[in-house]
């Protein structure tokens, strides 16, 4: 646990690319098995925010996970702490089956496969999750719906076992439906597994609707934070977000 009691606890956090510089001293603290949505303009530097969190881009600044430093980690050492990343677009392996996908994600926290009865108990679990991935086991990633897809990428997420689940656009090309259940069983799996989650999403209806505490980036800076309560009723985010005013 960190000083301020958060299990996610990002400190005055530099990213860039080269001589890109993105974020400008991001502050977040996340507590344990809370969902919190990161919300901002196109280009505020959201999805690098996530990529931060797992180490796919150098940084400066502090990141801590259950009081553990991890600033500078790479993202297999990251992963093995249970940092779990579905970036934007998903990054499932198209060619290979919906189990082949699943079973990549089966590694230990030591970096070593689980056991045979462990993966499949894991299998099971994801399945529970998502029942449209047990009927489609054998078919290529690549002939899923998009929604499918989707699930398979948190599927696969899931497999690790992670302690912190960052989802970057999850409602991307979805119909409002699909992505409707999509934050219903992400917000189920932060129940049951009291799972920490940090969610980039541009449907700020939905993001907001399930998570706890909400921060608004603009422009690579924590512009506003707070309860997800009190961000839907601020004005500016209600006009910029959510399309209506207050
Ligand atoms: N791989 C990269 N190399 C160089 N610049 C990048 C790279 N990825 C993103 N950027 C730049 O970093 C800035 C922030 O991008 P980022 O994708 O983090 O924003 P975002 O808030 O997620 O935007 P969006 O909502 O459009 O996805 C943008 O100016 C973008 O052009």
């Amino acid at each position: 646990m960190s000083a301020s009691g958060a299990f996610l606890e990002v400190t005055d956090l530099h990213a860039g690319y080269g001589d890109a510089r993105v974020l400008h001293g991001v502050d977040l603290a996340v507590g344990r098995g809370e969902i919190c949505a990161i919300l901002g303009p196109n280009g505020a530097g959201k999805t690098t925010l996530l990529r931060a969190l797992s180490g796919m881009v150098r940084v400066r600044g502090g990141v801590r996970l259950d009081g553990m430093d991890l600033t500078r980690r790479p993202p297999d050492a990251l992963a093995r702490q249970g940092v779990a990343h579905v970036p934007e677009g998903r990054g499932t392996f198209m060619p290979l089956t919906v189990e082949e996908n699943l079973r990549l994600g089966a590694f230990t926290r030591s970096g070593r496969r689980r056991g045979r009865a462990a993966v499949e108990a894991d299998l099971e679990r994801v399945c529970a999750y998502f029942p449209v991935l047990r009927a489609r086991m054998r078919q290529a990633a690549g002939s899923l719906s998009g929604g499918e897809q989707q699930m398979l990428a948190i599927g696969r997420a899931l497999m690790l076992r992670p302690r912190l689940l960052l989802l970057d656009e999850p409602s991307l090309g979805l119909a409002p439906m699909v992505t409707e259940e999509l934050f219903r069983i992400v917000r189920t799996i932060n129940e049951e597994e009291r799972t920490t989650v940090v969610v980039v999403e541009q449907n700020a209806h939905l993001a907001l609707g399930v998570a706890g505490q909400a921060h608004v980036l603009e422009s690579g800076r924590i512009v506003l934070s707070g309860p997800a309560e009190r961000i839907r009723a601020d004005e500016q985010v209600a006009r910029s977000y959510l399309g209506y005013r207050i």
